[in-house]
């Protein structure tokens, strides 16, 4: 039997969390915690996951701000604002949507952002925090995989892990966490030989390439845990699309022991997981306790 693991569920319980967090915070004489969200552009994916974080914000009892800049915005204009938003107590976490138009450099533009307030943990203090076991702000989509993998397994101890992909965002993250946990991880990326042989190996199988349906079913141990952190829209043959994942499901379902679906598996735990790096950016600004239930 497959566990379908329910990343809608699963975010929609941490999401009840954060909205008890932030009322035990404010209750405690804390501030109300808040969350500027700049998107830069008009890409149609970016201004849906941007309104998303914004109502999810409010429905937890935060304040959220909205920073809606044109698409040949000069990068110093971008760089005002972070800073502007730096200095303002009312914010608490800055998030900056990506991808960001060409003419931004991107690194500079995470490198601006106060790593107390950096809540999708991509600037290089949260990076090398996370890598040698500091406090720090971890990133969104791996912290949501992992809580769906403890949520599954429990102890992640001795296991063999493969993660797929090498993005700062995504693949070096989540193998750091692995490692904390215990796993013993293999990178694994485009140039990567054997790849199906390796993916065979793995008790743990994280899938973040971009490429839809990649990974087939046969690529799996049997009784794996799969998580596919894959979005790819596809044409649904019909004159509209559909989204599928990095993993094909259909094959991969009946041999891994339990699987994320895409949708509804990985994306809405980036979204939680933001709303709880916000509150314990809070409670670490306002010299608090950390609720707990929020982070690793
Ligand atoms: N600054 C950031 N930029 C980006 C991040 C990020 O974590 N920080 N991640 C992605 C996009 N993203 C959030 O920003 C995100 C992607 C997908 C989902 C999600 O819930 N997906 C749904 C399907 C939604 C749909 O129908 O299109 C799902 O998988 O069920 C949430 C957040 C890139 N940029
Ligand atoms: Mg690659």
């Amino acid at each position: 039997m497959t566990t379908l693991l329910d990343g809608k569920a699963f975010a929609a319980r941490l999401r009840l969390r954060v909205a008890e967090a932030v009322t035990e915070l404010t209750a405690a004489g804390g501030p109300v915690p808040g969350l500027a969200v700049v998107l830069v552009g008009e890409d149609a994916a970016s201004q849906v996951y941007v309104r998303s974080k914004g109502r999810a914000t409010r429905e937890a009892g935060m304040a959220s701000f909205e920073h809606r800049l044109p698409v040949d915005t000069p990068q110093s204009v971008l760089m005002a604002l972070i800073a502007r938003l730096n200095v303002d107590p009312t914010v608490h976490g800055i998030l900056v949507q990506l991808p960001l138009p060409e003419q931004m450099d991107t690194a500079a533009v995470i490198a601006a952002i106060d790593p107390a307030k950096d809540v999708d943990g991509f600037h290089i203090s949260n990076v090398g925090l996370l890598a040698t076991g500091g406090r720090a702000m971890v990133p969104c989509t791996p912290l949501g995989c992992l809580m769906l993998l403890r949520g599954a397994l429990g102890s992640l101890r001795g296991l063999d892990a493969v993660v797929l992909g090498r993005s700062n965002i995504v693949g070096k993250p989540m193998a750091q966490l692995l490692l904390a946990e215990d796993c013993t991880v293999t990178v694994a990326h485009s140039r990567t030989r054997n790849l199906a042989d390796l993916c065979r190996r793995a008790d743990i199988l994280v899938a973040a390439v971009g490429r839809p349906g990649m990974v087939p079913g046969d690529w799996i141990k049997p009784g794996a845990t799969v998580i596919d952190v894959g979005i790819n829209r596809v044409s649904d043959g019909q004159g509209g699309s559909r989204l599928v994942g990095d993993v094909d499901f259909d094959t991969a379902a009946s041999v891994a022991g339990a699987i994320t679906p895409v949708p509804g598996g990985v994306g809405p735990m980036t979204i939680a997981c933001l709303l709880a790096n916000t509150v314990t950016a809070a409670a670490r600004a306002s010299d608090l306790p950390e609720p707990a239930g929020l982070g690793l």
